[in-house]
């Protein structure tokens, strides 16, 4: 039975339109809308303006002065680059099936705006403007920095060059900025964040897709922050290579759970060992037993963390399930996110139960989750953009404490291994043979992982 999402029931096609001076945080919030989206099934893709300019201007021509509004040679690239990026959205939306397009500029003007609003409702498609208006000095110099660090730009230019053209640039945009306000632009859909989501002013969100991302951008915080993720210590249930169930951890599994303040308290480091973490578990046995030493007061059970409902064949091995059910045990290898067990669930169903609790996690600072295989799947899809073909497969082994790290354009991930040995719950596609005795040496089979310095892995979360 096919899975609906809100973007078949609703047929709304919603074009975001970002609105802002630079170094306001709009391309981090439109990138995180489309991961969060994409995560949700639903087709969304970020058309920043300011790549196809560099298509038109090669870098090492710009400087400030391309973004004086009295340079006429600069105001008519920019009117390309722009003119560029919808086309190229509105092709999108009309050939690929597009239902969240986002158009990632400034867009500070009025006759910009207007513009756009035109070429959307003469392609049925409902604008949104997505303001991010921001006063907050601190803020804007952390942005400032994390612009010139990362924007093309300014690659291969000095740091003071960087920073004094781009406060200069700033300032031209000053000029003819035009902020978004209730009176003047009354009739429009838009979300007017200001400093971050200290206050936030809607006006006239009409569909439920729209309020879905203005609850998302409404619970979006930029403070550091870290995610820790493991799974349970193995089971009695993994020894046996049964599946579900709410079995008691094994022997190796409660040393593992012994062992894991030293792993958080490891990964914290010495400046940090004293941060307190929230601890989230499931509502199983072998979740709680493993958080069980844990020194945290404040630790939480999710029904939603809870692993996936194997329904009939629950309790069951996988060589039993090729055995009774041949067809199922096909039908799941050749789709592993869409097959919904007899009775029970779906990496699909899982990803949408667990849109509460990336909401929350979104809140939230230091959280330390302890879960299973196919819930973690899921998790870490969404923070590293792991699309849905390749999740369900992603090894991600016992006795291994993860921790992510999202920053601006980009999250770290480094692993701890326990050195305490698990068997192998890793089937591959093809086989019901479970793989080698293993000690957590790879979280993914299919993703390249990029290492820096200190061995941590970073994934652009784009
Ligand atoms: O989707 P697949 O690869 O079957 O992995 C999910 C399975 O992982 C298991 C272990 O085999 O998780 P868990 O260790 O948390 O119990 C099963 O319970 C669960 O059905």
């Amino acid at each position: 039975m096919p899975v609906y999402s809100i973007s078949h029931v609703e047929n709304v096609r919603v074009c975001v339109v970002m609105v802002g001076l630079p170094a306001r945080g709009k391309s981090l919030i439109a990138q995180k809308i489309v991961r969060y989206l994409s995560w949700l099934s639903i087709n969304s893709k970020c058309f920043n303006v300011g790549s196809y300019r560099r298509q038109i201007v090669s870098d090492t021509q710009v400087t400030a002065e391309l973004f004086d509004p009295s340079n006429e040679e600069g105001m008519k690239y920019r009117q390309e680059a722009v003119n560029a990026a919808t086309v190229d959205m509105m092709k999108w939306f009309l050939e690929e099936n597009g239902v969240v397009g986002i158009l990632d500029a400034t867009n500070s003007t009025r006759e910009r705006r207007d513009r756009i609003l035109k070429l959307c409702r003469e392609n049925l498609i409902e604008p949104m403007f997505l303001e991010s208006f921001c006063s907050d000095q601190d803020l804007i110099l952390q942005n400032i920095l994390d612009v010139k660090t990362t924007s093309p730009d300014y690659a291969n230019r000095d740091n003071d060059f960087a920073t004094n053209d781009f406060l200069q640039r700033i300032k031209y945009y000053e000029e003819v900025y035009e902020t978004m306000d209730e009176n003047t632009d009354s009739d429009l859909t838009f979300i007017k964040l200001i400093n971050v989501n200290s206050q936030i002013i809607l006006n006239r969100i009409e569909s439920y897709l729209e309020s879905r991302i203005v609850y998302y951008v409404m619970n979006l915080h930029i403070k550091p922050r870290s995610i820790w993720l493991s799974r349970h210590g193995e089971s009695e249930f993994n020894l046996t290579g049964q599946i579900g169930g709410d079995a008691n951890l094994s022997e190796r599994g409660w040393r593992y759970a012994k062992k894991l303040p030293e792993l958080v308290l490891k990964s914290l480091g010495e400046e940090n060992k004293h941060t307190n973490l929230t601890v989230w578990t499931s509502t199983l046995k072998r979740t709680q037993q493993t958080a069980s030493f844990l020194p945290y007061k404040k630790k939480l059970q999710w029904k939603a963390l809870d692993e996936l409902d194997a329904g009939e064949c629950d309790g069951m091995t996988y060589e039993q399930i090729e055995q009774e059910f041949p067809e199922d045990f096909k039908a799941r290898d050749d789709d592993k996110y869409e097959y919904r067990y007899k009775g029970g669930e779906s990496y699909r169903d899982i990803v949408i139960r667990l849109e509460p609790i990336i909401m929350e996690l979104e809140r939230q600072e230091n959280i330390l989750i302890i879960t299973h295989q196919a819930v973690l799947r899921c998790l870490y899809a969404y923070f590293m953009n792991v699309p849905q073909e390749e999740s369900p497969w992603m090894s991600i082994p016992l006795h291994t404490l993860i921790k992510l790290e999202p920053r601006a354009y980009l999250t770290l991930v480094s692993r701890i291994k326990a050195d305490i040995p698990a068997v192998s719950t890793y089937k591959e596609k093809g086989t019901s043979q479970l793989g080698e005795l293993m000690n957590g040496d790879s979280i993914s089979k299919s993703r390249d992982l990029i290492k820096d310095s200190e061995g941590r892995v970073i994934l652009e979360n784009k």
